[in-house]
C-alpha cells in the first residue's frame, strides 16, 4: 500500500483553506495599487503575495526541511516603491494567519490568536518559495493564486499546493473558492477543496475540508464530450482546439474558464478533455500550473500526458521544459483526443511547409 501522507493532507488542506478565506476577502476591497504587472506583463496582487506568505509560513512551520517552488518572491517588495503593498501584504497575512478557526490546527502550526509574524518573517516566507526544483527529494509546489487574470475579473481561480517527492507528485490540493459545489446547480453555493493522493484516489471537499466525495471520472459518449480550456487566448491556442474538435465531432461548445479549477472539472465529469497547446514559442509551463491537477486527474482516473503522449516531467526545475502542451481526459477519450491532435499537428506542419 503506498503512502497516504495523512499528515501532509491534514497541512496542506488547512494552508489552501486559510489562503482561500484571504483571497476571498480581499477581492472585494482590491484597490489599483495593490496590483503589479511582472516582467513577463503577467499581473499580480496583493492576494497573491499575501497568499503565498501564509501558506508558506504553515509549511515552513509543519515541515521545516521542505523546499518550496512557489511562483511569487519578494523582490519586488523589498524596495522602496513596494513599501505600501508590502504594509498591504504583512496586514492581510497576519489576518488570516491568526485567525481563530477552531479546528484544532492551530497552535501547533503557529496559529491563531497572537501569532502575528514581522514583516521580515513574511517576506523571509515568501522567499522560501525560490526553490529551484529538481530530480529528487521532496519539495511543495505552490501557485498562490492560479488564474489571477480571472480572480481580478470575479471568475475563476484556484489555490493550488502539492506535494512532490522524487519528480513524482504525490499529493494535490485546490482551493477554487468561486467554483460551484455542484455544477448541475451553478448558482447554488460556492467553493471547494480538491485533494488527490497518489494511490488513494481523489476527493470533493467543502471549503472547510469536510464532507469528502470521492471522484471518478465518467465515460462519455462521443457527442457528450466538450472541452475545458482556458479564457486566455494568448495561454492555449483557441484555434487549434476547435480544430481537434471537429476531427472528433465533437458538438458541445468548450467551457472557457481559468485556472487548474479546470483539472478540478475534468476530474469530476463537468467537462471532458483539458487541452492546452502553446499559442507561440518560448514560453515553458510551470510545474505550480500542472503538479496539483495533474494528480488529481490521474487518481480520478483520468490520463495526463503532452501532445506527444509523454508523461510530464516534474524533475526538470521550476518548468516542464519545452513545451508540447497538454491533454488531460478520461481513459479512454484521452486515446481519442491524442490520435486528433497527432493529426491536427500534421495538418498544422503541412500548411507551414506550403506557405
Ligand atoms: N504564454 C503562456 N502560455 C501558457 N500559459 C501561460 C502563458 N502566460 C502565462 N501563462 C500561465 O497561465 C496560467 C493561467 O492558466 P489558464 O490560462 O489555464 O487560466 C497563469 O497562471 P497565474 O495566473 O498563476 O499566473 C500563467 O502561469
Ligand atoms: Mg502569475
Ligand atoms: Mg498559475
Ligand atoms: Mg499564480
Amino acid at each position: 500500500m503506498s503512502l497516504n501522507f495523512a499528515a501532509e493532507e491534514q497541512v496542506a488542506v488547512a494552508a489552501v483553506r486559510r489562503a482561500c478565506m484571504l483571497t476571498s476577502s480581499v477581492f472585494n476591497k482590491l484597490v489599483k495599487n495593490e496590483t503589479l504587472v511582472k516582467g513577463d506583463k503577467s499581473p499580480v496582487t496583493a492576494g497573491d503575495f499575501a497568499a503565498q506568505a501564509v501558506v508558506n509560513t504553515i509549511l515552513g512551520r509543519a515541515f521545516p526541511d521542505d523546499p518550496i517552488v512557489g511562483e511569487e518572491d519578494a523582490n519586488d517588495l523589498r524596495v522602496e516603491s513596494g513599501a505600501t503593498l508590502k504594509n498591504r501584504i504583512v496586514e492581510l497575512a497576519n489576518e488570516t494567519l491568526t485567525a481563530e478557526l477552531g479546528i484544532g490546527e492551530m497552535a501547533e502550526w503557529g496559529l491563531g490568536p497572537g501569532q502575528s509574524r514581522t514583516a521580515d518573517e513574511l517576506l523571509d516566507a515568501i522567499d522560501r518559495g525560490t526553490y529551484e526544483g529538481g530530480r529528487t527529494g521532496r519539495m511543495w509546489t505552490l501557485d498562490p493564486i492560479d488564474g489571477t487574470k480571472g480572480f481580478l475579473r470575479g471568475e475563476q481561480y484556484a489555490v493550488c499546493l502539492a506535494l512532490i517527492v522524487d519528480a513524482k507528485v504525490q499529493l494535490g490540493v485546490m482551493g477554487c473558492p468561486n467554483l460551484p459545489v455542484d455544477a448541475s446547480n451553478p448558482d447554488g453555493p460556492r467553493g471547494c477543496i480538491f485533494v488527490g493522493i497518489r494511490g488513494h484516489g481523489s476527493k470533493q471537499l467543502t471549503m472547510s475540508g469536510s464532507d469528502p466525495r470521492p471522484l471518478k471520472i465518467p465515460t462519455f459518449a462521443d457527442e457528450e464530450l466538450n472541452f475545458l480550456e482556458s479564457v486566455e487566448a494568448a495561454h492555449s491556442s483557441h484555434s487549434f482546439n476547435d480544430r481537434v474538435a471537429q476531427l472528433l465531432g465533437i458538438k458541445r461548445a468548450p467551457i472557457r474558464m481559468d485556472s487548474q479549477a479546470k483539472y478540478c472539472c475534468l476530474a469530476r465529469g463537468d467537462g471532458g478533455v483539458y487541452l492546452r497547446m502553446p499559442t507561440g514559442v518560448g514560453y515553458k509551463e510551470k510545474i505550480w500550473d500542472h503538479a496539483s491537477g495533474s494528480v488529481l486527474v490521474e487518481e480520478a482516473g483520468g490520463v495526463i500526458t503532452d501532445s506527444r503522449g509523454e508523461p510530464l516531467d516534474f524533475g526538470l526545475g521550476r518548468t516542464l521544459g519545452e513545451n508540447y502542451g497538454v491533454i488531460a481526459a478520461g481513459k479512454a477519450a484521452h486515446v481519442k483526443v491524442l490520435a486528433a491532435v497527432k493529426q491536427a499537428k500534421e495538418e498544422e506542419a503541412k500548411s507551414k511547409g506550403n506557405l
